[in-house]
């Protein structure tokens, strides 16, 4: 997205910046994915060339090839059993719990994997992100494999979700890094986001959903005064 049609840009920018702040020289740190990730990204190659030397593994393509073209060295989980510090962004992020619904870029996967071997996670935004309840605005994506997603996505039905397959923008279906799809499961307002979870993991052919529960550690939203903090018990 051109920064010029994101109405959020600064907002997003800020909390980018901030959270930057946060690696130390020597982390393994964890790149996110999207417009939002993107600024860290940007932050980040700054510090580096001021001399700040630290190790990233990316959760997309896309990002990874950001960080690369700017000079940040990547590395893998072949080279790292744990990263220190995961800087996201996500679609929707519950009040008080700070369960978020991520993947609306396609990440989630990649994202969750890094998620789960992260000693921290800070998630960034802007106020518009922060809900009342997880679906109020936002479908649940759910990456499954190509193969009877037909059947998959009946069987996402049956837990209430209206499904739809997404597509990419020229029509196409849209294909993730590991090469799945990603089926949008509106829920509607979801009561019990951790249970949800759990339905959706059991079913044959998922492979992920973009419900994150209980992974945020800090999530930093900037609005119109400044950027605010709130820290998971
Ligand atoms: O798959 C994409 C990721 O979960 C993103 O972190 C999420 O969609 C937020 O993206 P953005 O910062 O562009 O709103």
């Amino acid at each position: 997205m051109r920064l010029v049609d994101d109405p959020a840009a600064n907002l997003k920018r800020e909390a980018g910046e901030q959270a930057a702040l946060l690696v130390e020289g020597g982390m393994v740190v964890g790149l996110g994915t999207g417009s939002t990730a993107a600024f860290v990204i940007a932050a980040l190659a700054r510090r580096h060339q001021e001399g700040l030397r630290f190790t990233a593994i990316a959760t997309s393509e896309r990002s990874a090839k950001q960080a690369r073209d700017l000079g940040i060295e990547l590395s893998d989980f072949g080279h790292h059993d744990a990263i220190d510090l995961t800087i996201d962004g996500a679609d929707e992020i519950e009040r008080g719990s700070l369960n978020l619904i991520k993947g609306l870029g396609g990440a989630l996967l990649r994202e969750k994997i890094v998620a789960a071997a992260s000693r921290k996670l800070v998630i960034i935004a802007d106020e518009r992100k922060m809900v009342r309840h997880l679906g109020e605005h936002t479908a649940v994506p759910v990456e499954v494999t190509p193969f009877g997603w037909e059947s998959t996505a009946r069987q996402l039905g049956v837990l209430g979700a209206r499904v739809s397959a997404r597509h990419d923008r020229v029509g196409t279906l849209f294909v993730t890094d590991g090469g799945n799809m990603i089926l949008d499961c509106n829920f509607g307002v979801i009561d019990d986001p951790a249970g949800l979870e759990r339905r959706i993991g059991e079913i044959v052919g998922v492979i992920e959903s973009g419900l994150f529960i209980q992974r945020a550690s800090l999530v930093l939203v900037a609005g119109a005064d400044g950027v605010a903090r709130y820290e998971r018990a």
